[in-house]
């Protein structure tokens, strides 16, 4: 699904400041799934432009950042979202936060391009007919026009990302959190995606195994069995994680030979 549960379209911004410094703030924030701890006491202030998120599989990335959106709430500590509290700011986060999952046909709701884009539109109060009218204007100004009539069915994997990107963008969110948006796309359609993202206004946060794609963050967060191993800039935190991915696969190579 790719969106959120909204209380209401007229829901005026009240307790959220949009530019709020940090735009995040975590406070011993743990969260518990099912009885089983999967984030652990994560104390970390989110301002940054590009912040990239790390960690072997099952290490909590995707709990992380749907922290962020309202998706996920903490089980105990302080979490704050565009200076105020989580559960306070929630019904006002679909504003704030548009949200990429990593696969599109999870996201895409309607059955063409410009609908889907129209629709978020409409949830920010615009008229079915003006919403269509600026949702074309929209595709037109990211040089997607020609997809506006297509079903979103039929378009390959990069153009459906491409459309999940822009029909959060639409809602000019001050933040963009991707989690895992290029794992099925060939070099071309990534290196599209990724210096569109690049180019945006919005903060980012986005989840990655491919290491590639954090050339120019700022920051990157390495999450380690739902804690944070390491948090720092880009050059620092991928070289020891580059460093840890060597000595395991070298550990499990010696297994291997004995
Ligand atoms: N709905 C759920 N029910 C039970 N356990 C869950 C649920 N969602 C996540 N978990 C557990 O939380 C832990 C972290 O999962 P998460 O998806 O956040 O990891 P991840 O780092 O994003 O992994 P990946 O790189 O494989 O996508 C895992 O052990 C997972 O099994």
């Amino acid at each position: 699904m790719a969106f959120w549960p909204r209380k209401s379209k007229q829901t005026e911004t009240r307790v959220c400041d949009p530019d709020a410094k940090p735009f995040a703030a975590f406070e011993n924030v743990t969260l518990e799934i099912a009885d089983r701890s999967v984030l652990s006491d994560l104390t970390l202030r989110l301002n940054e432009d590009r912040i990239g998120v790390i960690g072997l599989n099952g290490s909590g990335k995707s709990t992380f950042v749907r922290l962020l959106n309202g998706l996920r709430t903490p089980s105990s500590g302080d979490l704050s979202l565009f200076g105020a509290p989580a559960t306070i700011a929630e019904p006002e986060l679909p504003r704030h936060v548009g949200f990429v999952f990593q696969n599109p046909d999870h996201q895409a709701i309607f059955p063409t391009v410009e609908e889907e884009i129209a629709f978020g539109l409409t949830q920010l109060g615009y008229e079915k007919d003006k919403s269509r009218r600026e949702a074309r204007l929209f595709l037109a100004t990211h040089g997607c026009e020609a997809l506006a009539e297509r079903p979103i069915s039929e378009l390959s994997e990069g153009q459906k990302q491409l459309i999940c990107i822009l029909a959060v963008l639409v809602m000019e969110p001050r933040l963009l959190v991707l989690d895992e948006p290029m794992t099925s796309l060939d070099a071309l359609a990534t290196s599209r995606i990724r210096s569109m993202l690049m180019s945006l206004p919005q903060k980012i946060v986005l989840v990655s195994h491919d290491l590639s794609h954090f050339e120019g963050f700022d920051r990157i967060l390495w999450l380690e069995e739902g804690r944070l191993r390491m948090d720092g800039a880009p050059h620092e935190v991928l070289a020891a994680y580059r460093a840890d991915l060597d000595s395991r696969l070298g550990s499990k190579l010696e297994l291997v030979a004995l």
